[in-house]
Formats: C-alpha cells, structure tokens, sequence
C-alpha cells in the first residue's frame, strides 16, 4: 500500500523552528520514525517537502491512481489554501491531515482548515505522534 506524505511550507525548518511550539525533531528524524512505522502497517511512503503551494498540487495530482491515501502536514497553506483543498478533493483520495501543534488551542485564524472538510480526519496537537497517528489511521481506514 503506496502512501504519499505532504509536510507544507516552513516544516523543512522543523528543529530549528520555534521548538517550544513544534518540538526538537527534524523533519527527517519524523520521516525516519514513518518509515519505521510503515514498515510494521505494511505500508511504502513516498515524502515531498514543498513550501510552494503548486508544488503540493502538482504531488497530489501525481498521486492520482498511484497512491492509496495521503498523509499531509499542509503547514500554514491549511488556513489558506483552497487549491490543496480543491486538488485533494480532485484525486478522491483518502487523506489524513495532521499537525505537530494544537492549532486549537492557538491564535484564532489557526481555528479554520480549509482541508479537513475534505480530509477523512485530523489530528493536532501531539508533536511527532501527530504523524504517527496519523499514518496509522489512514492504514485502518484504508485497510478497512
Ligand atoms: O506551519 C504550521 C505547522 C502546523 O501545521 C503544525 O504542524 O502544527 C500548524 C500551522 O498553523 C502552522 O502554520
């Protein structure tokens, strides 16, 4: 089962970037515990970090009848973009949405995601575990 996993802009910056709020991992020690953990749900992950909107587009549209599922941090582009929104929504592929942070509990125009209307779920707010999470419910629910 062939998973593609999408972290959005900033999170290439993971480790160095404000640690009290996203943690102390770097973006590839997280792809590393997902590749370990894939293994286990028998599951092959594809990575792509892009802080460039049509980037992730392009990737999603790529996934088309190649990928099973999508695991995706959107970053900031969650609040804003409706056209990750529109090309998940295009592929019909099911996709988890997941962040380090509890973007709840955080200022307000964190509050709205433009991809969890299109998402089978969401998880915020437990750092790497987020992730792990995550990939592991997609599996479930891909797996039935
Ligand atoms: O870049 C990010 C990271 C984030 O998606 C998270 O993983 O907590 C939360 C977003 O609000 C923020 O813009």
């Amino acid at each position: 089962m062939k998973i593609l996993v999408l972290h959005g802009p900033n999170l290439n910056m993971l480790g160095l970037r404000e640690p009290e709020i996203y943690g102390s991992f770097s973006l590839a020690d997280i792809n590393q515990i997902l590749i370990a953990d894939a293994e286990k749900l028998g599951a092959s992950l594809e990575f792509l970090q892009s802080n460039h909107e049509g980037a992730l587009v392009d990737a999603i549209h790529a996934a088309f009848n190649q990928k099973a599922g999508i695991l995706i941090n959107p970053g900031a582009y969650t609040h804003t973009s409706v056209a990750i929104r529109d090309a998940i929504a295009a592929v019909h592929l099911p996709t988890v949405e997941v962040h380090l942070s509890n973007v709840y509990k955080r200022e307000e125009f964190r509050h709205h995601s433009y991809i969890a209307p299109v998402a089978v779920g969401q998880i915020s707010g437990f750092g790497v575990n987020s992730y792990r999470l995550g990939l592991q419910a997609l599996v479930q629910h891909l797996t039935g």
